[in-house]
């Protein structure tokens, strides 16, 4: 295939690089400045539509507003994009979602096919507790620019969707703070090169259930990415998830 990583010099977008280069695909970078990376060239996101002319599949792991510019550039292109970027607002992903009509767009917060696990493991563990405490916390390295992380806000839409009543996400606690049926609790640390971690807890009267990914190198989202990219290059317009590749 023909790909088009958007975000190539970044953490992620340079594994992502690598690994699509070497399953043999044929890679060309976009970042916002030219650079190489795994011996691949990376071109200034101004070359974004020439680039996108041969491409088979786009996939953009940036800040949301590229992504936001990129979108329409791809759609104009016609290429099935997959995005890994978090962080949007509503409109951003209402631009996302207005994309998908038409070409195939695949977004999705976290590409390690054990998080896809993780969350299947959360919607049984809410089910099986519906009186229990749920709080989780997510870790990331401290260059992470949004919190609560993608994938945390995720696994809160699981949590969400399996719960019996509605629950109110409360960010962190401070003072005095009795802690109500309806929280659920968020918290977020930033700290070294944490690759990604998510726990959630689940507490009850003398037991707790933990439920925890964690990734040890951004190998495991680039290896999702180009999975997603090569699944997606043969898709009909639409609005994809990672559950749909695996
Ligand atoms: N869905 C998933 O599995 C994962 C998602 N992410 C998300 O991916 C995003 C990037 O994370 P990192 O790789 O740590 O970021 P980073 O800061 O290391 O890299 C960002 C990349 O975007 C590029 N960029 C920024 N503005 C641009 C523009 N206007 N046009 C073209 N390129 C532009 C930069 O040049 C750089 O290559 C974040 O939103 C993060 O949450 C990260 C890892 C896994
Ligand atoms: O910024 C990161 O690094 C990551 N971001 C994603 C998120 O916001 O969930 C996925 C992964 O946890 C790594």
């Amino acid at each position: 295939m023909n790909l088009v990583v958007i975000g190539a010099t970044g953490r992620t977008g340079s594994e992502i690089v690598a690994e699509a280069s070497g399953r043999g695909h044929d890679v060309v970078g976009v970042a916002t400045s030219a650079d190489t990376v795994e011996d691949v060239r990376v071109y200034p996101d101004d070359e974004l539509p020439r680039l996108l002319e041969d491409a088979d599949a786009a996939i953009d792991f940036t800040v949301p507003a590229a992504t936001r510019e990129h979108v329409e550039r791809v759609v104009e292109a016609g290429v099935p994009y997959v995005v890994g970027t978090t962080g949007f607002g509503e409109a951003g992903l209402d631009a996302l979602r207005g994309a998908s009509k038409s070409i195939p767009v695949l977004k999705a917060s976290n590409f390690a096919r054990g998080v896809q696990a993780l969350l299947r493991l959360v919607e049984a563990g809410v089910e099986a507790l519906p009186e229990y405490d749920i709080e989780l916390t997510e870790t990331h390295h401290s260059g992470k620019r949004d919190a609560p992380s993608g994938t945390a806000n995720t696994i809160l839409d699981v949590v969400d969707s399996a719960a019996r009543s509605k629950l109110d996400r409360t960010h962190g606690r401070e003072g005095e703070h009795k802690r109500e049926k309806s929280e659920v609790g968020v918290h977020v640390r930033r700290a070294g090169t944490v690759r990604g971690e998510h726990e959630l807890l689940l507490a009850g009267n003398d037991e707790v259930l933990t439920l925890t990914h964690r990734a040890e190198s951004r190998r495991v989202f680039a290896a999702g990415a180009v999975d997603a990219a090569e699944w997606l290059a043969d898709a009909d317009a639409g609005w994809y998830a990672f559950g749909d590749v695996l």
